[in-house]
């Protein structure tokens, strides 16, 4: 029996984090999650883009442009869709989860979703360093923890 599980190692090529502005109190804490996981795990900043895009729902398409460029080994997705009045926050949620998603399933680039969908902003507060820990350190570890494994089991 053979068995592969990815370790969190620095991977030899370059990174991309899309992030939203759309209540960058909160992504800004998730790309500093992020980044913090990277470095102590050894990844150079310099080999990390960060590209911010307006809104949770602009993430899948600019997603999609960076993996045309074949320049990343693994890109993270991170943004804060937050509940509001209307039905908007479902639409939002559903088409970013199923783009991001989609991008995953065809991709050979690891692809990663990092989109916190909350019904309130104390609930993304914790969930961006608070008591929930930091989805943006979540899914750094978790891109590093891909490559690896793609590269272990050299598909
Ligand atoms: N309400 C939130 C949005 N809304 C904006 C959309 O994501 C999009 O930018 C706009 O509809 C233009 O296409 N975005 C978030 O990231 N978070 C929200 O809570
Ligand atoms: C998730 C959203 O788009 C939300 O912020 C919009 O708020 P509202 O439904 O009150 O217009």
């Amino acid at each position: 029996m053979t068995e592969y599980v990815g370790q969190y190692v620095a991977p030899t090529g370059k990174l991309a984090i899309v992030v939203s502005r759309f209540n960058d109190v909160i992504t800004s804490k998730l790309v500093a999650g992020a980044m913090d996981t990277l470095t102590r795990h050894e990844v150079s900043p310099a080999d990390v883009d960060i590209v911010w895009v307006p809104g949770a729902f602009e993430i899948p398409g600019m997603t999609r442009r960076l993996l045309a460029s074949n320049k990343y080994q693994g890109i993270m997705t991170l943004g804060t869709v937050i509940r509001g009045e209307t039905s908007h926050y479902e639409y939002v949620c559903n088409e970013v989860a199923k783009g991001v998603g989609q991008l995953a399933l065809t991709s050979d680039v690891p692809v990663l979703f990092g989109v916190l969908t909350t019904d309130t902003l104390e609930q993304a507060q914790q969930r961006a360093g608070g008591k929930a820990g930091n989805k943006g350190s979540d899914v750094a570890a978790d891109v590093l923890e891909l490559i690896d494994l793609n590269r272990a089991l050299q598909v």
